[in-house]
């Protein structure tokens, strides 16, 4: 794995992570802390408009903060984006596949942007294929894909240079239950390889399977963060991720 040295196991931490966007009044994030280590996966569970995107956006560079720090395998994320860029992948909520082209040619295109060549690349996309269980249509265009099948193949393109960190903007949206536990099963084994995640969803009892701890956002702040047992545990009254959920954020409806 692609690693920039010794930081105790800490791959990602931020602190105070603000954004204003411009023409508004209320910041979209207001002074997120978050601490993630090698192998976890932190679930960033918010209501529409919650923040989570623009959350997601920042620490992987896409957008520069208002204020705050990020700091990604040791490096500063803000005053050196282009360094910390290789130490993680990004599944992002838009699918960025180019349709006429086969999954294998998406997946070398993508190789190629993350500065893979030869041997390396020509493993990085069979063993992409694999765990996304494309194998078998490596060569159809990905335009012929159903939408789990898509999905997959967007998470396998942000995996291919084998960072030790992931981000993933809810990466199972639109999909079957059977691509949707394909899904699940790969990110389990990327933990258990010692990858960390940090993983946008909707889905409560999906992110609760699978994530160490989860941190509840709404109107840009930290509600809460902690273990989905823990923080159960902590609230009287909740028996799942849902009514945790409901309880922190409010039974009103988030139209915009
Ligand atoms: N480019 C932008 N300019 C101005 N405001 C924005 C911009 N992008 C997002 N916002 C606002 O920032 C807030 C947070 O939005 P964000 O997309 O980060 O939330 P989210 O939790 O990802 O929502 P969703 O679950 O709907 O994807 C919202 O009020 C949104 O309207």
């Amino acid at each position: 794995m692609n690693n920039e040295g010794d930081h105790n196991g800490t791959v990602l931490e931020v602190h105070g992570l603000t954004k204003v966007y411009p023409g508004s009044a209320a910041p979209a994030l207001d002074g997120l802390d978050l601490t993630v280590h090698r192998g976890e996966i932190v679930g960033l569970l918010g209501p529409n408009g919650a923040g989570k995107t623009t959350a997601i956006s920042i620490m992987s560079t896409l957008l520069r903060p208002t204020a705050g720090r990020l700091s990604i395998c040791g490096v500063d994320g803000v005053a050196h984006p282009e360094r910390v860029r290789r130490h993680f992948g990004v599944v992002p909520q838009e699918l960025a596949l180019f349709d006429r082209l086969s999954a294998a040619e998406n997946l070398t295109y993508f190789g190629r942007m993350y500065g893979l060549r030869g041997a390396a690349l020509k493993e990085g996309v069979r063993e992409g294929l694999r765990l996304a269980g494309l194998t078998e249509r490596a060569d159809a265009p990905v335009g012929s894909f159903s939408g789990g099948m898509k999905r997959r193949a967007n998470l396998a393109a942000g995996i291919l240079h084998r960072p030790p960190l992931l981000f993933l903007d809810e990466p199972t949206v639109g999909v079957d239950a059977q691509s949707r536990h394909l899904i699940m099963e790969s990110l389990a084994r990327l933990r258990d390889a010692g990858v960390a995640m940090v993983y946008t969803t909707h889905y409560m009892e999906e992110a609760r399977r699978l994530i160490s701890r989860v941190a509840i956002i709404d109107r840009g702040k930290r509600l809460d963060c902690g273990s989905p047992a823990a923080l159960i545990a902590k609230h009287a009254g909740c028996a799942d991720l849902d009514d945790l959920f409901l309880r922190l954020t409010g039974k009103q409806l988030r139209d915009g």
